[in-house]
């Protein structure tokens, strides 16, 4: 197809289409954190570079050239976050992911099989709830969050009601930063979580609730935050924060979420063990 002195191949079109959505994508992903920032600056940074080439400015053009040859490094640094979320996507979006040769090539054994015992969880969130005891509970699905766990202190206990709110106590030394629990038991207390860096999220919200939503963007966990100002329970998945649900709703969202999980087990024709 010709268009003036342009030769257009459908190839063109379709390499047009697809950088159209792959920048639609980053758009999305980068959008409302400090990252969209960065990214415009470096954009604004290469557009004059652009207009210093064409206007035959050589001093200005050579070093915007190395700038932006550095910069392609430093972007690659700068938007790690970013860049670990979009293969996330992509990998969470592809059955690829979920085939029987890729989870067993790629999982680590012992996340393969979450079976989470959420009655306990639950029965702790509402009494922690209802005498507004603050706590985050983070609830590990496929993804291995050994680095986190590493931060805290590792307890590696049978997940009971009585020990989630003994750690969440008053007292209790345990109670600062956030407990992790992998299929049935509780790993580690006392856990450092990455903070969101979502412009979008409320500005009043605290770094608990910023913790949660933080975690469930790098990894697929599900985390749950009780406030210790409002005893509201909160539920971040996927990146995405659930304010103020009820006990009820909080079991309903986990159940589905985790069960996502048992219906790969079930093609897979594996053992299956309901999530209570
Ligand atoms: N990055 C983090 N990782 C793990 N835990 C954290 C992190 N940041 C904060 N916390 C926990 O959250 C607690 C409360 O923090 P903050 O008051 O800022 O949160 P909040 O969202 O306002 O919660 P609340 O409604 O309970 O006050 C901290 O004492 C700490 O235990």
């Amino acid at each position: 197809m010709k268009i003036g002195f342009l030769d257009i191949e459908w190839f063109d079109v379709l390499d047009v289409l697809l950088l159209a959505f792959l920048l639609y994508q980053i758009y999305f992903l980068v959008k409302g954190t400090i990252a969209s920032r960065i990214f415009l600056g470096y954009l604004l940074v290469y557009l004059l570079y652009l207009v210093a080439k064409a206007i035959g400015l050589e001093l200005l053009t050579t070093l915007l050239g190395y700038f932006i040859s550095v910069g392609a490094l430093a972007l690659i640094i700068i938007f790690q976050q970013e860049i670990r979320r979009f293969l996330l996507i992509i990998g969470k979006s592809t059955n690829i992911a979920n085939s029987r040769f890729v989870m067993r090539w790629f999982r680590q054994p012992s996340a393969t099989e979450p079976t989470t015992p959420l009655k306990p969880i639950i029965d702790a969130c509402k009494s922690m709830s209802s005498e507004f005891t603050g706590g985050l509970i983070v609830i590990a699905k496929n993804d291995d969050l050994e680095k986190f766990i590493q931060s805290g202190d590792r307890l590696d206990a049978l997940i009971s009601k009585r020990l989630l709110l003994s750690i969440a106590g008053q007292y209790s030394p345990l109670r600062d930063g956030a407990v992790i629990i992998s299929e049935d038991r509780i790993r580690a207390a006392r856990c450092i979580l990455p903070i969101s860096e979502n412009d979008e999220i409320l500005t009043s919200t605290g770094f608990r609730h910023r913790a949660a939503i933080g975690i469930s963007e790098v990894t697929d966990a599900a985390s749950i935050a009780i406030s210790e100002e409002t005893g509201r329970i909160s539920l971040a998945i996927d990146g995405e924060l659930y304010p103020n649900i009820s006990s009820g709703e909080l079991e309903e969202k986990l159940q589905q979420y985790l069960m996502e999980l048992n219906k790969v087990r079930k093609r897979e024709g594996g053992k299956d063990t309901p999530v209570e």
